[in-house]
């Protein structure tokens, strides 16, 4: 049986997801030396030779905050923000403190997350609504690009295109995510947002992620579906939002944009020593 136990060495992490946009998270506050490569993020971020994940969040030590976290993408790439999975990486920290606030840093700032009941609630901060803030490639209106469909762009510390549309059920987003993700409007690249009215403050919306394709969820797109649905007069300030993989709640509050859902914890894991030695 020997060969069946744990192997000492390995790297633990956990998986989680936040309404079916999927996690892995590794804790490196106690080794802030051993640090992510986008290599070894490309790996885990492989479903058939890794673990798989839409994104992977590294918690690290921080001076003036209870923790840290840093987003990868399973491209490879970095992401400067992710709300589902601070949704998620909350949840573990406010448990683990037992407390019902922390206060992380990412790479927008400083965020704050909070507990109540079953739902973990993230302050996102204020969206940028500013060209060179989102950052698009030359001045334009945020609220009406210049692109077929006239889509919103809004960033949420990472970019955002949205696009209002009748149905966003039968929107192709294979063929267009890639698309849009690639647009010299956008810099930076972007994440795709299709999204419809479905009753008074209630959306549907599909989801292409930068660096991760299609996604059950997207926490910051759901935020930016949110700002530009209400910046346009299709909603009010706070709106239940219908993603592939659950049901996601924003409300753009004066202090910032709260996002609320669900969050599982689906099981804990050790990256054997070989498995990491091979990938490098
Ligand atoms: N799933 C994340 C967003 C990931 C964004 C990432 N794909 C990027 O490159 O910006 C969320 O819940 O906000």
């Amino acid at each position: 049986m020997d060969q069946l136990q744990r192997p000492s060495g390995g790297l633990g992490f956990i998986k989680m997801h936040g309404a079916g946009n999927d996690f892995v998270v590794i804790d490196s506050r106690a080794e802030p030396a051993r640090r992510m490569t986008p290599a070894l993020a490309r790996a885990l971020g492989d479903r058939n030779r890794g673990v798989g994940f839409d994104q992977l969040a590294e918690i690290l030590p921080h001076q003036d905050a209870d923790y840290r976290l840093d987003f990868w993408n399973a491209d490879g790439s970095q992401a400067g923000a992710c709300g589902n999975a601070s949704r998620c990486v909350a949840d573990l920290m406010l448990r683990e403190l037992g407390r019902d606030r922390v206060r992380f840093a990412t790479g927008r700032g400083m965020l704050e997350a909070r507990h109540d009941g079953g739902a973990v609630h993230v302050n996102m901060g204020p969206p940028q609504l500013a060209w060179d803030q989102i950052p698009l490639a030359q001045e334009v209106d945020t609220d009406a690009l210049p692109l077929e469909l006239t889509p919103a762009a809004v960033g949420m510390g990472n970019p955002h295109c949205v696009f209002f549309v009748d149905d966003a059920e039968v929107v192709p987003l294979e063929i267009l995510g890639p698309r849009i993700e690639n647009h010299p409007l956008f810099p930076q690249r972007t994440n795709v947002e299709f999204a419809s009215l479905t009753g008074p403050d209630h959306l549907r919306m599909r989801v292409w992620e930068r660096g991760a394709g299609v996604t059950l969820a997207c926490g910051s797109g759901a935020c930016a579906v949110a700002v530009a649905a209400h910046r346009r007069g299709l909603t009010g300030r706070r709106v239940v939002l219908d993603l592939d993989g659950g049901t996601l709640t924003v409300d753009w509050r004066d202090d910032g944009v709260w996002l609320s859902g669900p969050v599982a914890r689906v099981f804990d894991g050790v990256l054997s020593p070989d498995w990491l030695a091979a990938v490098g």
